[in-house]
């Protein structure tokens, strides 16, 4: 049997994606809709607060083209708090007027691929990882994924030493792109329906399609990633909920 690879965790994550039911928004008067927007404002203004006590964090992106109109991704420490976040946004009255269309559950990821020699919860760097303040970047990008199993390409039956090297040359691509992309990896097996949950946040949204079409000719993409629907959106700032949410 092949060792499975030491993983650390830290919070809970859900991306909750949700389309925008225009039809029956624009029906609503405009101080109906003034006042849902102000009761998600609140809402915001509530998880911003969590956030300045380092108890979570959260983004904010409008989605571009039909698969949602935007996305919440948030992080608590408990999946009973990620959980009471997706109800306390479902009981909005803005919620009445979104249809989800995708979500998915993870929790924030690091793995022992790269070794290192110091206690992983006692290193700063490590702890920021875990427990990460979402950037304001102005874009994001986001798709699940597998480690392929399928008969010669089965990723959980090779060696550790394979792997690891595998990931090395991985993390050696993505180092290219420090300050240009930041990703953030959740773990989902036994959470959703893939193995991992791939954030991605740049100020360049091409920057996202350079990243992956790259480490798309490198071993550990090319042979073993597989992988489900992407997303990609624009930072939606809370000055611009009421401008997006506008109807003439
Ligand atoms: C910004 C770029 C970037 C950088 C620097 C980076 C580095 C690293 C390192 C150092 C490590 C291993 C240790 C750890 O930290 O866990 C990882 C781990 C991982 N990655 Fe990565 N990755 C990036 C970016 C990056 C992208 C774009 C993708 C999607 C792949 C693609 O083809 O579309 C990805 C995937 C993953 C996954 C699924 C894992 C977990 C795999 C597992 O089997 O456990 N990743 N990643």
């Amino acid at each position: 049997m092949s060792e499975a690879a030491k993983t650390l965790e830290g919070w809970y994550s859900l991306h909750d994606f949700r389309a925008i039911d225009w039809t029956s928004w624009k029906m609503l008067s405009s101080d109906e809709r003034q006042a849902a927007i102000h009761e998600f404002l609140s809402l915001l203004e509530k998880w911003n607060t969590t956030q300045g006590e380092k108890k979570g964090s959260h983004a904010l992106y409008t989605v571009v083209g039909q698969k949602a109109d935007f996305m919440m991704m948030v992080l608590r420490p408990t999946l009973e708090e990620v959980n009471e976040i997706e109800n306390e946004f479902n009981k909005t009255k803005l919620a009445e007027y979104t249809v989800p269309t995708f979500s998915y559950v993870s929790v924030v990821e690091l793995s022992n691929y790269l070794p290192s020699d110091q206690d992983p919860y006692q290193s700063p760097e490590i702890l920021a990882r875990l427990y990460p303040i979402l950037p304001k970047s102005k874009h994001v990008c986001f798709y699940p994924m597998d480690k392929r199993r399928q008969g010669d390409d089965n990723w959980y039956m090779l060696p550790m030493e394979d792997r690891r090297s595998m990931m090395r040359s991985h993390g050696m691509i993505g180092r290219q792109y420090a300050g240009k992309v930041k990703q953030i990896i959740t773990g989902s097996v036994g959470f959703d329906d893939y193995e991992w949950g791939v954030t991605l946040f740049s100020d360049d949204a091409l920057q996202f399609k350079k990243l992956v079409y790259e480490m798309r000719f490198d071993e550990v993409s090319a042979r073993y990633g597989e992988f489900g629907s992407f997303f990609v959106g624009n930072l939606l700032e809370e000055d611009r909920v009421a401008q997006l949410l506008h109807i003439n």
